[in-house]
């Protein structure tokens, strides 16, 4: 392992509080910090403990302290606290250490979900309840009918997670739990929200939940009181300009009874926790996903945690029974409350068994790299293609670029509306496992631009011109335009406008002057394309080995396309990526499903 300048920096900071703190101290605060900045939680002291690590300039090797010495002086220290204590960094008894503010989050959190699905389930009549599933999910052929299990499920709990790859179901299901809750005899309607950690994502799920809605068996008095709009978390938590709290927090709480968060697999510890503290005990909350996707930037895999799956208490099975008419074996009698609130949805209504698409994904996440790679080759399936990259093979991307982009460049050469140019240009992406260097998004970004000042003769000194698409990386609260949301330069009568669409299908342009921070985005990350879909993608993986390369890396990247997935990449680098599997360092599995 190699230490980062980063984390040095910040150790000698709080070095400075206490100047008794000897080396290993700092050298502890230091690994932590860039634990933190690498997505984990904490660090386990014995993961390091008496390994050699290089120091942050690479020029020397440092052997870390031995654990029982290390745990002794960090005991010692002014600069370390136990849990609840008042220090910059908190020591768990298992030898975790924290940043005291992730403890925090990471306690409120697990203690969040735990009181909330350990509370009574709300008063529903059974068979009222088995009625309407009846008729709502009549059109379902699944056997066992898991949609129909998954929305028993949210019904009978406040707590709900409901997880499955893409096109399971996961909005069909959520639009049916509403109708039927919202369709009990007597009740006042409730107070609804639909939400998603990025814009893009909610509009997608407005898109979806108006589409199901369409389709729903129910009288319009419930058509009526079902949302049609989804807004972005930070949206509806009331996000402050440059500060980390919100409007909404556990003494201003969100006046909801349901909230549904889709995507959840990407919202982050912190986050999550601030969202549970927001919301009143009495609300329902719902969490839609994927377990099997990336996890946040930031640090905690929450989403991925939640879905560890035991089975249901025997109890619960009853209940689910008389509520779904769905019979499936029960975990043990001491399965914690928390396995009675979570919904695996697991076939494809998008991917059919014959959509290659779909077999490559099903086979990267069970690890099957070797069966990946041959399907991939094969060529029995037109929807996924691999294309073994040499080095200095980036020409052929760039090619392929112009392809993938043709139809879209053609549309802007002939002057067509902003919302085809827009759609046209979701046709297709390209996705890095890195936004830096000659593979990731900003070179890939560079070397097609380069092509294309020469072919569209273009002026190089501006960075503007007709079909230059952009990504905003920052929030701008006045604009409402928001980090991830996409926009295509256009001339127009009063030059050259950005257009973006919001989550109400509105067109809006900008002059380039005005937008927040943004980059061109013909290549994008793959942590970026999150939330989205194209009908084609490229994945292109660099030629060399980095930690970023593993399953859920590539699993996403191949479930952005509605189409057809390519793979750009050498055979050893994407066998390897299959293989890797990523470990966040936290205590919150632990929490939520070891407590006694
Ligand atoms: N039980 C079913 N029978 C037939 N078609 C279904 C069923 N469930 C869902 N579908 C169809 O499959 C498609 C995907 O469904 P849906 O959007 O609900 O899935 P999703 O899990 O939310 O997908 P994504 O995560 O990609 O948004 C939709 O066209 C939907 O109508």
């Amino acid at each position: 392992m190699k230490l980062s300048p980063l984390g040095k920096q910040f150790a000698a900071y709080l070095g400075r509080l206490d100047d008794t703190a000897d080396d290993a101290v700092i050298r502890a605060m230091q690994l932590v910090y860039q634990a933190v900045t690498e997505g984990h939680v904490c660090i386990c002291l014995n993961d390091y403990a008496g390994s050699d690590a290089v120091s942050e300039n690479g020029d020397e090797i440092i052997t870390l302290p031995d654990l029982a010495d290390w745990l002794s002086r960090i005991r010692k220290s002014r600069l370390v606290g136990a849990p609840g204590g008042f220090a910059p960094l908190i020591l768990e008894a298992n030898n975790r250490l924290y940043l005291t503010r992730y403890w925090h989050y990471e306690k409120t959190l697990a203690d969040n979900l735990r009181s909330r699905a350990e509370s009574p389930s709300p008063e529903i009549d059974l068979a009222e309840l088995r009625a309407e599933l009846d008729r709502l999910f009549a059109h379902n052929t699944e056997v066992p009918d898991r949609q129909k299990l998954a929305a028993a499920v949210a019904t009978l709990r406040r707590f709900c997670v409901i997880s499955g790859g893409p096109g399971t179901g996961k909005t069909s299901t959520v639009v049916r739990i509403l109708a039927a809750l919202q369709s009990r005899p007597g009740e006042k309607p409730l107070r609804i929200a639909l939400s998603a950690p990025t814009g893009k994502a909610a509009a997608r799920l407005q898109e979806s939940i108006r589409e199901q809605k369409a389709k729903l068996p129910v009288p319009q008095a419930v058509l009526d009181v079902l949302p049609e709009t989804a807004s972005t978390l930070h949206r509806l938590l009331g996000a402050k300009p440059d500060s980390v709290y919100f409007r909404h927090n556990r003494k201003n709480p969100l006046p909801l009874d349901v909230l549904v968060v889709d995507e959840a697999s990407m919202i982050d510890l912190a986050l999550m926790a601030k969202l549970t503290d927001a919301l009143p005990k009495s609300a329902r909350l719902i969490l839609l996903g994927d377990k099997d996707q990336l996890a946040a930037v930031e640090p905690g895999a929450v989403f991925g945690d939640l879905c560890e799956v035991s089975g249901y208490s025997p109890a619960f099975c009853e209940q689910l029974y008389a509520a779904s008419g769905v019979n499936i074996p029960s975990g043990d009698l001491f399965t914690p409350a928390l396995s009675d609130c979570i919904a695996i949805l697991t076939q494809s209504h998008r991917f059919g068994s014959a959509s290659g698409v779909g077999q490559l994904a099903r086979m990267i996440n069970a690890g099957r790299a070797k069966e990946a790679i041959a399907l991939l080759v094969d060529g029995r399936h037109s929807d996924i293609h691999w294309e073994p990259t040499r080095p200095g093979g980036g020409a052929d991307l760039v090619r392929r670029m112009e392809i993938g982009y043709q139809a879209f460049f053609t549309a802007v050469d002939l002057g067509a509306e902003a919302r085809e140019i827009l759609r046209l240009f979701g046709r297709f992406r390209v996705l890095t496992a890195h936004r830096e260097g000659d593979s990731g998004a900003a070179g890939i970004n560079f070397r097609f631009e380069e092509q294309l000042y020469t072919r569209r003769r273009l002026r190089r000194e501006s960075r503007w011109y007709p079909g230059r698409p952009v990504i905003v990386t920052n929030n701008d609260y006045d604009l409402r335009l928001f980090n991830g949301d996409i926009g295509v330069a256009m001339a127009t009568a009063g030059g050259l406008r950005v257009f973006f669409q919001d989550a109400d299908g509105h067109i809006r342009g900008f002059s380039p002057a005005r937008l927040p921070e943004h980059e061109t985005v013909y290549a994008m990350t793959v942590h970026k394309s999150q939330g989205s879909e194209f009908d084609e993608i490229v994945l292109a993986l660099p030629d060399v080995e980095s930690p970023v390369l593993d399953r859920p890396l590539i699993y996403t990247a191949i479930t952005r396309a509605r189409h057809r997935a390519e793979i750009h990449s050498s055979r050893k680098i994407l066998e390897d990526a299959i293989k890797r599997v990523p470990e966040r360092s936290s205590g919150f599995r632990e929490r939520l499903w070891n407590h006694a």
